[in-house]
């Protein structure tokens, strides 16, 4: 005997409470409209929850709203934009299983069943109430015969049904729960894509917060091979709330931790994790992506990605994204400040103005005007602040490893010493590759102009610190500004660092790409290659691996298969996809000398068992189903 599927209409297949949104329509424009619907919604959800009788409910809602039947069109083309995301994908299961499903709800029939028509549910199918109107058009009432006019009438409607098989309830209210609890269905699945209920969920049988989830458990076919829900996503460090409300809204089960995770802590919390998110504290070392049993990808939100065993996650096809251009400009604007700073020796002032001490003098405070900044690394951010330095009327001189145009009147120099020789400020921009260990040390600073300044915004362990000391100490540098360390903590709290009262330092806690701005652009963009990869299988930007952009698939299944890149692997993932006879509608491959990445878009009708050959193909990395 087949299973049958008893939906709820409001709230489970449409996003919204039907009589809500008919109460904005039919109250537009008068001035108790706020008061009226705040009214309407409490009654709502008092009836939903069983706290009144459902009678009591409708009668007192239908007194406020004061409705006509001219505002019912209105009110149907409202609720066709509304319906249920993951209803409105899996728009084929009602088609397909229209014989198995019916809508007991105690909305009413004169919007439920033009609603209900667009998913090939007849109105025969649909229980519901249905408005009594006065000459005039006005809606005055209901039919009170109708059983799901009265309290707990779903039970009655469906008990009246008879139906044979297993009979499973899917709904977001106590009401529907109660006709699995009278013995009428026999699974009550809490829907809480639109709405959690407490008194819905802790009575469930199980919780649905979609129908790809409810799909998935009963194996039923659907547009998601794996449901979003289940795709867990670990944000550490504090990253924007911008990216967990992303990541949410699109279905993800995202949790937050605001400090960066030890190891040994980090080992225990990714399992089953298949999205890890960190900024620059968290290290992602071989031990953990040894315990990370479902990671698929790892977003760093920021630029760097040095905390990253990037190769070992490329071995176990765990994809890495990065921000590289977010906080570019943040990271510039408080260099050029520091710059200011520095050459007007503000700080200094400003602490011996908090001490009591007004000192009002030109000496040691200079224009940046017609002064040279050297800066070294001309990339990203390199290549901005000169654009800004210019601005101010600074004269630009830069130093890179790779050949790099000049912008502006920039001045290129071949030899890091020239770059030394003639700056008033050397500012540096350079990745953070481990040969970069002490760019600037003993040797460099000597070589610096005396009384010039060193400003450092890329990686502590680019300056030598102790020798940066010595060189100030001794007074041959003028100042330093340091927003990054060798050794830097993992949360918020005690510091310390040998440069700690040091005359003419500015110190700031790793802040260059802390800004509102930035972070937010971080938390929009990282998110978007994070979904981009799970949700269609591209690569574009990722840090460690063969990049591809995908086209958009309609009507066909997407196989992704990572291996290692060894000759003759694609034509057994060929030979393979043959055997079954698979109608292959569109294959992509990208490879670099370790990994092998290869898309195929298929027929959606298919011998399930291709998947399981394809997985056990020798040299498989990883393999994923989309929809
Ligand atoms: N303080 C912060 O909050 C913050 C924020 C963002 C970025 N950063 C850091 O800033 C640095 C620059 O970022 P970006 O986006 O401009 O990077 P980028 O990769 O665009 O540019 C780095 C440039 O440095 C050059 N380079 C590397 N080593 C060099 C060397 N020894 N000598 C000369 N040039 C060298 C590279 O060729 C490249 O052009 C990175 O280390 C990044 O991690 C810090
Ligand atoms: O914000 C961070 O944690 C790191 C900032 C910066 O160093 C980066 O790599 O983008």
């Amino acid at each position: 005997m087949k299973t049958q599927y008893v939906f709820d209409f409001d709230s489970t297949i449409t996003r919204v409470e039907a009589l809500d949104l008919l109460a904005e329509i039919s109250l537009a424009g008068r001035s108790d409209k706020e008061e009226r619907i705040r009214k309407i919604s409490s009654i709502t959800d008092l009836g939903i929850d069983g706290d009144i009788s459902f009678t009591e409910s409708l009668q007192r809602r239908v007194v406020l709203l004061e409705a006509r039947q001219d505002h019912l069109p209105v009110l149907i083309e409202q609720l066709r934009g509304r319906v249920s995301k993951s209803i409105e994908e899996n728009k084929e299961f009602f088609e397909n299983f229209r014989d198995q499903i019916y809508i007991i709800s105690c909305g009413f029939k004169e919007f439920i069943d033009p609603i209900m028509e667009a998913y090939s549910i007849p109105s025969d199918r649909i229980y519901a109430n249905t408005f009594a109107f006065s000459e005039e058009g006005e809606i005055v009432g209901f039919d009170q015969d109708n059983y799901l006019a009265s309290h707990n009438g779903k039970i009655e409607c469906l008990r009246q049904l008879q139906l044979q098989g297993e009979v499973q309830v899917i709904g977001d209210g106590y009401s529907d729960y109660v006709m699995r609890e009278a013995g009428v269905a026999q699974k009550f699945f809490a829907y809480t894509e639109n709405v959690s209920r407490q008194k819905a969920t802790a009575n469930a049988d199980h919780i649905a917060p979609n129908l790809d989830e409810f799909l998935f458990v009963n194996d039923l076919p659907r547009n998601l091979s794996y449901p979003k829900n289940r795709i867990k996503i670990l944000l550490l460090e504090n990253i924007h709330s911008d990216a967990f409300e992303r990541l949410s809204v699109e279905g993800f089960s995202v949790e937050t931790v605001s400090h960066s995770l030890p190891e040994a802590e980090l080992i225990e919390k990714i399992k089953g994790v298949h999205v890890l998110g960190i900024r620059s504290k968290t290290q992602v070392t071989q031990n953990v992506l040894q315990a990370a049993d479902r990671l698929l990808a790892v977003g760093a939100f920021c630029i760097g990605t040095k905390q990253i065993d990037l190769e070992a996650c490329k071995e176990r096809g765990v994809i890495v994204f990065n921000a590289p251009y977010s906080n570019t400009r943040s990271v510039v604007e408080l260099a050029l400040g520091h710059i200011i700073m520095l050459m007007r020796s503000i700080f200094t002032r400003s602490t011996e103005m908090h001490e009591g001490h007004w000192q009002k003098t030109a000496v040691n405070a200079r224009e940046v005007r017609g002064k040279v900044l050297g800066i070294v690394g001309y990339g990203n951010i390199g290549k901005q602040l000169s654009v800004l330095a210019e601005a101010v009327g600074m004269k630009v001189v830069f130093y890179d490893l790779e050949d790099k145009l000049a912008l502006g009147n920039a001045q290129k120099v071949f030899d890091i010493k020239d770059l030394l020789a003639q700056s008033d400020a050397v500012s540096l921009h350079v990745d953070d590759h481990p040969e970069n260990k002490n760019l600037i040390g003993e040797k460099e600073l000597a070589l610096m102009k005396p009384g010039s300044f060193l400003i450092n915004l890329s990686r502590g362990f680019v300056v030598d610190l102790p020798a940066l000391k010595k060189s100030l100490e001794s007074g041959h540098l003028g100042g330093a500004a340091l927003d990054v360390y060798p050794s830097e903590p993992r949360s918020n709290g005690a510091f310390v660092t040998e440069l700690a009262g040091v005359p003419h330092v500015i110190l700031t806690p790793h802040i260059g790409g802390s800004t509102e701005e930035a972070q937010r652009d971080i938390a929009d963009f990282v998110p978007g290659k994070i979904m981009d990869y799970i949700n269609s299988g591209n690569t574009v930007d990722a840090v460690n691996f063969p990049n591809i952009r995908l086209p958009k698939q309609q009507n066909a299944h997407r196989f992704l298969h990572i291996h290692q890149n060894v000759p003759g692997i694609m034509a057994e993932i060929n030979q393979v996809l043959a055997k079954y006879e698979m109608n292959i509608s569109g294959q992509y491959l990208s490879t670099d000398n370790k990994v092998g990445y290869v898309i195929t878009d298929l027929d959606k009708e298919y011998n399930k068992d291709v998947i399981q050959a394809l997985r056990e193909i020798e040299h498989t990395i990883k393999f994923r189903v989309l929809y």
